[in-house]
C-alpha cells in the first residue's frame, strides 16, 4: 500500500448530475443538465457539434467550472481531493496532450499514479496490469515507440490504455473512436462494454457515431445547445424525428439485435 488513506472502491459507481450548468465566459454552454448512470451502465451524450458534449464530461471530472452538484456514489465531488477523484473518475481526452520524448509504455504508466506515492518506483502490481492493458489493446509491440511517432488511431488507443490502467470506477471518453478505423473502434468499444459486464465499470461517453452508440450505449442522452433533449435507452432517443429537428439531418433508424443503427439518407432529387 502506497499512503493510500482507503482501499480502492471496486465495481461500479453511480454517478448523478444534478442541475448542471457551465458557460465560457458570459456565454452559456450547459444549461441544468440533469443525468444518472446506474453503476455498470453506459451512457453515451450525443448531440449536434457545439452542444456541449465535451464541456459535460470536462465538468464531471472538475476541470471545467460549474454549477450544480455532481455525485459519485452519492458523495459530491465539490472539494473532493484531486488524488481521490482520479481512483474513482479516469478520463481519455478527445484531443489528448501528446507529450514530447515520452515513450508509449511510460506514458501508460502514468495511469497509475493515483494508485501509488508520487516518487516511488511503479510496483510489480502497476507493471502488470499496464502490461494487461497494453496486451488488450494491441499496444505491446509499440512500448517502447515515442509517442508522439504514433499514428492518431494508435495514440487514440495508449490515452484510452491510460485511462484503463487507472482501473478506475468510472470511465469518462470523450469521442473514443474519432481517429480509429471501422475494426479498431470495434476492438475499442467492445473491451470497454467487456469491462463494463466483468467488472461492473460505470461508463460516461461522447460519441458522435450514432450507429456505434445505439449499439453499445444502454442509454443515450441526446444534448442541443446545452439541455437534454432526449434521455432513455437508445430506441427511445434515436428516432428520425429527434435527428432531424437536433441534427437537421435526414436518416433512416435501423433497428438491429444490440440497438438502432443510424443510416443516413442522401437529398430527393
Ligand atoms: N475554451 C472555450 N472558450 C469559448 N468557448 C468554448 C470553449 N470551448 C468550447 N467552447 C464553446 O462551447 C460550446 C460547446 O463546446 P463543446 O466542445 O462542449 O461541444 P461538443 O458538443 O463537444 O462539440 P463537438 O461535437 O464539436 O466536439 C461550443 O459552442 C464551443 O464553441
Amino acid at each position: 500500500m502506497t499512503g493510500r488513506s482507503t482501499p480502492p472502491a471496486t465495481g461500479g459507481a453511480r454517478v448523478e448530475v444534478v442541475g448542471l450548468s457551465a458557460a465560457y465566459g458570459r456565454t452559456p454552454v450547459l444549461e441544468e443538465v440533469r443525468l444518472t448512470v446506474e453503476p455498470g451502465g453506459w451512457t453515451a451524450v450525443i448531440g449536434p457539434n457545439g452542444s456541449g458534449k465535451s464541456t459535460l464530461l470536462r465538468s464531471v471530472l472538475g476541470f471545467h467550472r460549474h454549477e450544480g452538484l455532481v455525485r459519485i456514489d452519492g458523495v459530491p465531488t465539490t472539494g473532493m481531493p484531486r488524488r481521490e477523484r482520479a481512483r474513482h473518475l479516469a478520463y481519455a481526452p478527445q484531443r489528448p496532450v501528446v507529450p514530447d520524448g515520452v515513450t508509449t509504455g511510460e506514458y501508460v504508466i502514468l495511469g497509475r499514479t493515483p494508485h501509488r506515492s508520487l516518487l516511488a518506483a511503479p510496483r510489480s502490481v502497476d507493471r502488470r496490469v499496464v502490461a494487461e492493458v497494453m496486451e488488450r489493446l494491441e499496444l505491446t509491440g509499440l512500448t517502447d515507440r515515442l509517442l508522439s511517432t504514433l499514428s492518431g488511431g494508435e495514440q487514440q488507443r495508449a490515452v484510452l490504455a491510460r485511462a484503463l490502467a487507472q482501473q478506475p470506477r468510472v470511465l469518462l471518453l470523450d469521442e473514443p473512436t474519432a481517429a480509429l478505423d471501422l475494426g479498431h473502434a470495434q476492438q475499442v468499444l467492445d473491451l470497454v462494454d467487456l469491462l463494463r459486464r466483468q467488472d461492473g465499470l460505470t461508463v460516461l461517453s461522447t460519441l458522435h457515431d450514432l450507429s456505434l452508440a445505439g449499439q453499445y450505449a444502454d442509454r443515450l442522452a441526446m444534448l442541443s445547445r446545452g439541455r437534454v433533449v432526449a434521455e432513455g435507452r437508445p430506441a427511445e432517443v434515436l428516432t428520425a424525428p429527434a435527428l432531424q429537428a437536433h441534427y437537421g439531418a435526414r436518416a433512416q433508424v435501423v433497428p438491429g439485435p444490440h440497438g438502432p443503427a443510424v443510416l443516413p439518407l442522401r437529398a430527393p432529387g
